[in-house]
């Protein structure tokens, strides 16, 4: 029986042949105090080693076993943009482009602030840098699961971005702004994904660009605290983005979390205020942001929670749109095995039962069976809080160690007791059914 599955399986994964090789590639991690030079020169080996391994799923790390490396790297990512994130892969052929071996070491650290004079003496922290790659933001990508292709589409599209602008194409002809705006309801990955795709993008173009510097703008603070300045203040503020993108071997990401704070509609007016300050300000980022647009090291990452109050002038500018929503069950499912992976790790959960990965439905053991259950019942919500729910049901028996029984008995209690209205036959809201965007999707 158990070889029939196996069997079923195999056939259901990806054959991986030398034709799509080509946009395979190999994110290879570094361990502290190794040399990435040295490195660098067995990539070879690197690349023949993992066709040798039997549970390959795209974008999923794993360590590998050859006694040359295995104290060297720390873990290796393999990550195919043609190919669904999480799915089995079978690697026939050997031929990996060892220029699509990326070698990288992570910084450790807290993230720099930076902050702008707001005159009187005054300054505010205007935005937060971190040097990338940096391991706060390594693991992100792939515990971040979502329904649709977005990784996939995101990567490839923002990575042909940054390329065509490399070769310098005419803007006039292929208008490229280099900004994309994810929007949706709160806490369902957006600015995540925006951290994870900067660490990517970084690890790919290591040989294009020696450096890059994730800038995170703290929107909102800027804006409600000095009003009528932020005109003003955007503009110290780009200044400072436009003085990191002027090293031309520095790719540059900007992150505006909240857009919709500086550019409330031109029509509306924020908290009571006078509607010629937003009008100001709304001014003030795009002239702004059209003048970055001219940086082709740059590449603007917005997000936003109200997409109806975003300003026209400015949506339009988005090289790329996307609505982020609530996960399904399959994705929350998917958000479960990453958090129970890691309490089995850590020995919390009895590491004795594996779970199925999603990709194998509906071939899954009696326990994931269960799991996709519960998962149904929390449907319509934020994966934040779907990601606290198996720590609470961790916290509801004060033992050191579970039985998988006994995780997934407190969880059902966790779910019946923080979310009673998501058990069966509850009515979901129109907005937590919404599956599409108010703003038409560009096709990617
Ligand atoms: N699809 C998902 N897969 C895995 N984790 C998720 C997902 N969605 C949200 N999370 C987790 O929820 C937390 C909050 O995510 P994040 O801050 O990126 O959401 P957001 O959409 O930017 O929210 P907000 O708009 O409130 O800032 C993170 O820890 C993230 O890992």
């Amino acid at each position: 029986m158990v070889a029939v599955n196996d069997l079923v399986q195999k056939l259901n994964a990806v054959s991986i042949s030398a034709e799509i090789t080509s946009s395979l590639h190999l994110e290879v991690r570094i361990k502290k105090g190794a040399s990435k030079h040295e490195i660098e020169k067995l990539k070879e080996l690197i690349a023949s080693s993992v066709t040798s391994i039997e549970d390959l799923y795209n974008w999923r790390s794993f360590g590998l076993t050859h006694p040359d490396l295995k104290d060297i790297i720390d873990q290796v990512m393999i990550g195919c943009s043609n190919t669904p994130d999480g799915q089995k892969m079978v690697i026939e052929s050997t031929n990996i482009p060892i220029s699509n071996v990326h070698v990288y070491n992570v910084r450790e650290g807290d993230a720099l602030a930076t902050s702008v004079e707001t005159g009187d003496s005054e300054s505010s922290v205007a935005s937060h840098h971190w040097q990338l790659p940096c391991k706060e933001f390594d693991d992100i990508w792939e515990n971040l699961i979502f329904d649709d292709n977005i990784k996939n589409d995101l990567l490839s599209f923002v990575y042909a971005l940054l390329k065509l602008s490399d070769r310098g194409t005419n803007s006039n002809i292929i208008a490229v702004n280099r900004m994309i705006l994810l929007h949706g309801p709160p806490g369902t990955g957006k600015t995540s994904l925006c951290k994870a795709l900067a660490q990517r993008l970084t690890v790919r173009l290591s040989n294009r660009y020696k450096r890059s510097i994730f800038i995170e703008v703290n929107s909102h603070s800027l804006f409600s605290k000095w009003f009528a300045e932020s005109g003003k203040l955007i503009m110290k503020l780009f200044e400072q983005i436009e003085e990191c993108a002027s090293d031309a071997h520095q790719l540059v990401f900007v992150l505006i979390d909240e857009v919709e704070s500086l550019t409330i509609g031109r029509t509306s007016s924020y908290k009571g205020n006078d509607p010629s300050d937003a009008l100001r300000s709304v001014n003030a980022v795009l002239t702004q942001m059209d003048k970055i647009r001219r940086l082709k090291n740059v590449l603007v990452l917005t997000t936003s929670n109200i997409t109806e109050a975003l300003d026209e002038a400015f949506v339009d500018r988005a090289d790329v749109n996307r609505y982020v929503g609530h996960p399904s069950e399959y994705a929350i499912y998917g958000i479960w095995l990453t958090v129970i992976k890691e309490l089995q790790r850590v020995d919390i959960i009895d590491q004795s039962i594996a779970l199925s990965p999603v990709s194998s439905f509906p071939r899954f053991n009696e326990y994931s069976q269960k799991l996709l259950v519960l998962a149904s019942h929390c449907r319509g919500i934020s994966g934040r809080t779907i990601r606290k729910l198996p720590v609470l049901a961790y916290s509801r028996l004060s033992l050191d160690h579970l039985t998988m029984d006994q995780f997934l008995h407190n969880l059902e209690a966790v779910i019946n007791e923080k979310i009673p209205a998501k058990l069966p036959g509850h009515n979901q809201t129109a907005y937590e059914d919404k599956t599409t965007s108010t703003i038409p999707e560009v096709p990617l």
